[in-house]
């Protein structure tokens, strides 16, 4: 199995990226701790700050394949027939997601992530070593789900439940045209009709090519993977030695293995949220190195001529989505001042220039207040108004301030009637998720040095606003600390209630 992922042309196939950045392989002895102390590991820095945003990304990630077990037996000049001495096989590595504070972006992660290969056990009781753990680090904010596989359904007739079956697999079309009938229909996915898979009169497969592939790789690998979980091909036997009697029945093998091949074929969804940092996960587990020949040394049977097989590790298709979770989520219309706000009051430095669209992706700035708390505040993209239908740079951006716990509206004070801006600025967060705007607000009401026609317009809105708004310049920092107070205590009230 180990072999699919080594090849390169899929790899490149399928856009397999090689920065590697956010993807790196520890020693071998990783474990939870070793994540929580990452001494070990290489320091990777993400400048994904510029036009490398990307939030939403469908990755495949894959655990290592266990090494197989050695049949083995001692022979020295006095022993000819000494007893078995077959070391047992390395267990496949896992890929683990852990959340770093410092990244910003899912844009470095690979398509396709797979963890090193245990190796196989030799004679003399040497053990195989076990693979490379891959820790791929996330952003905190990150959603992962784990998403059925491309097209699964037309690829193949596999049926998870059949692990244990010890029978001849099917012709691989009977199998989808047997899956096509039952459950294709019944789950309610896009479905094939009989006609479409059947031949034609010239023997020709009327079946469509695989259209990526990432589905080609997604079958591949479950082919092979139904191979290897035929009874006859867990054993490795001893050449010219092979025996199939009953101590190759499926009671025989051991208990951690079979709750492993169990595992295998009722993988539980994942569903998490890394909402905190160093938070870790092990998202596809690496397979089960299979025992060498001496662990079926029995009474009877001293010198067995058997060992098992290494187990494939978990495969899974994920879907990330980044959320980005600050406590603070400024929202605006385009040109208003966000940026300028967001520099003069936080460590942010995001790109401040007097016209619309200047800021593309979010920035997250973060505030170190007097008792050494600390503030963050998100900086998204303006919205316009009917952003809803994809005016502007739509909508998808409110994501990253969804999760906030304060929203605060910027608005340009300077110019006519600016309560406008607030409608519909709340009309378009209403249109992208029903109830946001009940959240905890305040207003920004920037520009307020531009005083002609900022003051008249301050003294109306003070007459019906039923939020508070606290005048402020951006541009000259003032007032602005009056703003992070009043965020400050809110979010403190917030946080009790
Ligand atoms: N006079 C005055 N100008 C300001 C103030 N704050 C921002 N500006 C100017 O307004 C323009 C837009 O500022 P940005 O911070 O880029 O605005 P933005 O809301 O982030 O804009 P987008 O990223 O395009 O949505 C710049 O030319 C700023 O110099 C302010 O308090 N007073
Ligand atoms: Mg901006």
């Amino acid at each position: 199995m180990n072999t699919l992922f080594k090849n390169k042309k899929i790899f490149r196939e399928i856009g397999f990226v090689t920065y590697g950045r956010l993807y790196t392989q520890i020693n071998s002895h990783s474990n939870a701790a070793d994540i929580q102390n990452p001494e070990s590991e290489t320091k990777i820095t993400n400048s994904s700050r510029g036009g490398n945003f990307i939030d939403y990304r469908r990755i495949a990630v894959h655990g290592g394949s266990g090494g197989s077990g050695c049949v083995c037996f001692q022979r020295e000049r006095h022993l000819p027939r000494g007893p078995p001495n077959g070391g047992n096989g390395g267990a496949g590595g896992n890929v683990i997601f852990v959340a770093d504070i410092n990244e910003s972006s899912l844009y470095s992660i690979p398509t396709k992530v797979s963890a090193q290969s245990g190796t196989r056990g030799k004679g003399k009781d040497m053990n195989g070593i076990r693979g490379k753990d891959t820790i791929v680090r996330v952003p905190v904010g990150t959603i992962v789900r784990e998403i059925a596989p491309p097209n699964y359904e037309f690829l193949t007739g596999y049926d998870s439940n059949s692990f244990f079956s010890n029978k001849k697999s099917k012709d691989k079309r009977s199998n989808i045209k047997n899956r096509t009938k039952s459950e294709i229909s019944s789950e309610g996915k896009e479905s094939l009709t009989e006609n479409e898979n059947s031949d034609n009169y010239f023997g020709e497969s009327k079946k469509k090519p695989f259209e990526s592939a990432l589905e080609k790789l997604h079958y591949e690998i479950e082919s092979e993977r139904k191979e290897v979980l035929k009874i006859t091909s867990l054993y490795n036997f001893y050449p010219s030695k092979v025996i199939r009697d009953e101590s190759t029945d499926i009671q025989n093998l051991p208990e951690e293995y079979l709750s492993y091949l169990h595992e295998l074929s009722n993988q539980t969804p994942i569903q998490f949220d890394f909402d905190e940092d160093k938070q870790s996960l092990i998202v596809a587990r690496g397979g089960f190195g299979g025992y060498g020949n001496p662990h079926f040394a029995s009474s009877t049977n001293r010198s067995p001529y058997m060992a098992l097989n290494g187990l494939p590790g978990q495969m899974r298709f994920l879907e990330l989505e980044l959320k980005t979770i600050a406590d603070v989520g400024l929202v605006g219309l385009p040109n208003v001042g966000k940026s300028t706000f967001i520099s003069a009051v936080s460590n942010a430095s995001p790109r401040i220039a007097n016209y619309p669209f200047t800021t593309l992706n979010p920035y997250i700035g973060t505030i170190t207040l007097d008792n050494y708390k600390k503030l963050t505040i998100a900086d998204i993209p303006g919205i316009i108004k009917d952003a809803h239908l994809n005016k502007g740079l739509g909508l998808s951006f409110l994501r990253h301030i969804e999760r906030s716990n304060i929203l605060a509206y910027v608005v340009d004070l300077s110019l006519p009637d600016p309560w406008t801006q607030l409608y519909t600025l709340r009309s378009e967060l209403e249109f992208y998720k029903k109830d946001l705007t009940k959240k905890p607000s305040i207003v920004i009401a920037n520009k307020a040095d531009l005083s002609l026609t900022s003051k008249p317009n301050y003294q109306r809105w003070l007459e019906f606003s039923d939020i508070p708004i606290i005048p402020v310049s951006s541009k000259n920092v003032k007032n602005v600390s009056k703003v992070i107070h009043t965020l400050a205590n809110l979010l403190e009230a917030n946080k009790k209630n």
